[in-house]
């Protein structure tokens, strides 16, 4: 009896231990991480990359398309007014021309001012690129003007000379760009200069003063003797949604100007900005060519402004160049490219006595809104300092 209690134990035994092993739940597989979701790569430009596999797997069995990312429309910016731009890049100046105005301070606000000081003076000036003759007559304006004051002041001094170069540079002195619309015609403007001086660089930025001024822009690319001159403004163009008319390498640079106003009257654009070419080495190819790109445009349309472009770093050089580009065509206004990158900011008081022009806009670095209008005042305060 005891053998058949014990056999039967065992076996109940042997029966809940087998029901535990198969009743045991089995290790789970583990799971692949999760793979990162797969988006095709989307490059600037629009053009669209498929994940590797995708590409090599065949069109059955690829993955149904990702939604695809709408194609992105180039972005239309919208750049600061022109008004008051000049203050803005006040500090691009002062840096590059408060060397020469805190010298001239100094020099005026000595306990002693004799005649090796007003030397000095005069020195600064025309090392400041003034020239020789204005130079002198401002410090002999000052001298006098200081025997009168009898003791100064650091802000009579100042004052003092922030009133002799404002004087200088002619406050006076009409700067309107005309650029606004004469009815349903535009307005024309006409850039020339040199190779190399900005002059590209200044079209798509006065594009883009205007554009932010609330008008329409068209640019033509007459400079055809350089591809990536007319590269440049389509892209400069492209920024502000202005079209550009441009033709191939080698073209005729009137035929440009002509296609380019057309399409700016029928268009009804406010001003069509024309870039010319500067690489022309006589005098009379030179004004062959730009006075034929001018009677074509004129066939349609008056020009309103004609705008050389001068360097701001290149002295006296850039000024035997401006001399030969106001002979060949009626210059209305000049623009100063590059005057952050100088400390000879006086160049402006020599351009326009030499040509006889007013300068109207100032290049001051190679931002794309590092344009703007000339303000006499603003630009000498910025020489001064505060
Ligand atoms: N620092 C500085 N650089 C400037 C300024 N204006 C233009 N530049 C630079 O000067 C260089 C020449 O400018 P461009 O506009 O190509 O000169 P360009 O006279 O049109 O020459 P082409 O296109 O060959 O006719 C570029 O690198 C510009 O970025 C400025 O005000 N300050």
């Amino acid at each position: 009896m005891e053998y058949v209690i014990l056999i039967a134990g065992l076996a109940v035994l042997l029966v809940v231990a087998g029901g535990a092993l198969l009743l045991r739940p089995g290790r789970r597989k583990q799971a692949p991480p999760a793979e990162p979701p797969q988006t095709p790569d989307i490059r600037p430009g629009g053009t669209t990359t498929l994940p590797e596999e995708d590409r090599a797997a065949p069109p059955a069995e690829r993955a149904p398309p990702a939604e695809r990312a709408p194609a992105r429309a180039p972005e239309i910016e919208k750049p600061p007014p022109g008004a008051g731009r000049l203050v803005r890049l006040r500090a691009r100046l002062a840096r590059s021309q408060s060397g020469f105005g805190r010298t001239l301070l100094g020099l005026l606000s000595r306990d002693v001012l004799d005649d090796d000081a007003w030397e000095e003076i005069e020195d600064t000036l025309i090392g400041a690129d003034i020239g020789v003759t204005v130079s002198r007559q401002i410090t002999d304006d000052l001298r006098t003007r200081v025997q009168v004051l009898g003791t100064r002041s650091p802000e009579e001094v100042r004052a003092l000379l922030k009133e002799e170069l404002v004087k200088q540079i002619g406050p006076d002195l009409d700067r309107t760009l005309r650029t606004a619309p004469h009815g349903d015609r535009p307005a024309v403007v006409m850039v020339v200069g040199v190779n190399g001086t900005g002059k590209t660089t200044t079209c798509g930025k006065l594009g883009r003063v205007l554009v932010g001024d609330g008008r329409t822009v068209l640019l033509g690319a007459a400079d055809t003797f350089r591809a990536a001159a007319a590269d440049q403004l389509e892209t400069w163009g492209s920024r502000v949604g202005a079209p550009v008319v441009r033709k191939d390498e080698g073209a005729d640079p009137a035929s440009v100007a002509f296609d380019a106003v057309k399409q700016g009257i029928d268009g009804k654009i406010d001003t069509v900005i024309v870039d010319t070419a500067g690489r022309l080495h006589t005098k009379t190819g030179l004004m062959d060519e730009l006075g034929k790109v001018k009677r074509v445009i004129e066939k349609q349309a008056p020009i309103d402004e004609i705008l050389l472009v001068l360097d701001a770093t290149t002295g006296q050089n850039g000024m035997q160049q401006a001399r030969v580009f106001a002979e060949v065509v009626n210059v209305t206004g000049v623009v100063l490219t590059k005057l952050d990158g100088t400390a000879k900011g006086g160049i402006v008081v020599q351009v326009q006595r030499e040509l006889g022009v007013p300068v109207k806009l100032v290049g001051l670095g190679e931002g794309p809104d590092d344009l703007a209008p000339f303000e006499p005042e603003a630009f000498v305060d910025a020489i001064l300092g505060d």
